[in-house]
């Protein structure tokens, strides 16, 4: 498992057939190359435009033709055109929006807010076609088209001369048009390949963890990942401080676990108060939650409601987003143990939630992220078959 940025890119494109060669009579040109989409792990396929020739294919990296690496898509134009030139191609459409950092900073805003198109063309777009969630699957895009004809009278004209390339790009505009003198040229002129199948792909990352950090802003989610992880992520004593799911990785000798930190959710975020509940979908395919709560909010006469109160509004807004969302391996956090009068609430809260257990930590100082770490470790190793899971019905707020 791993992660990558996070983000939407649309990406358009189709592949023409390669031109007949001259060199002997009706030689066939080669059909032209199959466009095959190579993503990071977590990539969800939504259509726009066109249909998708294939079905995800599982396949070892290994097999892979080298040519057909990951990225394929988004290299160098350069070395795309030059390639063209070898192969006597016509151009090949493939387009990728370049904005890809503007895209990215509209994380966790719907797909159909990160474009400008008209609410019809939204309507079309057909989502979820295809995900692919393993190391080495593929998916071809677009057809490459069948190749074109070539001719003895082709010969005249010398392979790869900028002449001969001018006639093969009139000729399959001809052809297109479906003009009838091209039977009779037929015999006079070489044929370029046809036009290979097209498509407008939206491609959304989502983050593939094996457990989410879930709680309120300002319970010490972000210092939590760095206590378990090497990852940095951005601490601050305010709320919100984390506005994009962070990641870090948990090691141990013969195992590693990926974590995430989601940005602090809010009473109300499924109606777009605070941050939204939209980054939600990058724990969709976390194994296990970790239920981040402040122990100390509402102490002492400050801001904050209940750790108790807490995990019922966690639990809410996960099933608003989306319904059984909250229904997977699960334990609770119980952060700022250090904290005055942290302890009592760390008994009521025992008292008062049933069915998970329960981790009392300082993420500050990195006490109890050792039990935490096993406790994680298990629910992760386990097959997440009567694994416990924090319910409504088990949290008393009275
Ligand atoms: N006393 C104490 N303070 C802590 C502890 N863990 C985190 N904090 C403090 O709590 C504040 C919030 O920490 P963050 O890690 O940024 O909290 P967060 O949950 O990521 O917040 P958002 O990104 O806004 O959702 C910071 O001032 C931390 O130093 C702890 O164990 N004890
Ligand atoms: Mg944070």
């Amino acid at each position: 498992m791993h992660s990558r940025c996070l983000g939407f890119q649309r990406v358009t494109t189709s592949c023409c057939g390669k031109a007949g060669h001259g060199t002997s009579k009706n030689r066939i040109g080669n059909r032209g190359e199959d466009k095959v989409l190579q993503v990071p792990i977590g990539t969800v396929i939504h259509l726009q435009e066109g249909e998708i020739p294939s079905q995800v294919e599982n396949e070892s990296p290994k097999d892979l033709d080298p040519w057909e690496l990951p990225g394929s898509l988004v290299e160098d134009p350069a070395l795309e055109e030059n390639l063209g030139a070898h192969q006597e191609t016509m151009p090949e459409s493939v387009e990728v929006d370049t904005e890809e950092a503007s895209v990215t900073r509209h994380l966790g805003i719907p797909v159909e807010d990160c474009f400008e198109d008209s609410d019809e063309e939204i309507d079309q777009i057909r989502y979820n076609v295809a995900e692919l969630t393993q190391q080495g699957q593929r998916i071809i895009i677009a057809r490459g088209g069948e190749g074109g004809l070539g001719n003895v009278c082709g010969t005249r004209y010398v392979r790869g001369s900028k002449f001969a390339k001018s006639v093969i790009r009139q000729t399959s505009l001809k052809s297109m048009e479906g003009d009838a003198e091209d039977e009779e040229d037929e015999r006079s002129s070489i044929k370029a390949g046809s036009l290979g199948s097209e498509s407008v792909l939206i491609l959304e990352l989502k983050s593939i963890a094996d457990v989410g950090l879930v709680g309120l802003p300002n319970a010490g989610k972000s210092t939590l990942l760095g206590a378990l992880s090497r990852a940095k992520p951005r601490v601050g004593h305010y709320a919100f401080t984390t506005l994009r799911p962070n990641l870090g990785n948990v090691n141990y000798d013969d195992f590693s676990m990926t974590v995430a930190d989601i940005p602090g959710l809010i009473k109300g975020a499924h109606q777009n108060r605070g941050l939204g509940h939209n980054f939600l979908r990058h724990i969709e395919r976390t194994k296990v939650l970790a239920y981040v709560v402040d122990l100390a909010s509402g102490l002492d006469g400050c801001r904050g409601v209940t750790p108790w109160q807490q995990l019922r509004d966690l639990v809410m807004e996960l099933e608003f987003h989306e319904e059984g969302l909250s229904d997977r391996s699960s334990l609770i956090v119980a952060n700022k143990i250090d904290e005055d009068g942290a302890e009592e609430r760390l008994k009521e809260l025992e008292r008062r939630v049933k069915g998970v257990r329960i981790f009392p930590v300082c993420a500050v100082l990195e006490e109890g992220v050792a039990e935490l770490k096993d406790g994680l470790k298990m629910l992760v190793d386990g097959d997440g078959e009567g694994s416990e899971r924090l319910k409504l019905e088990n949290i008393c707020v009275d």
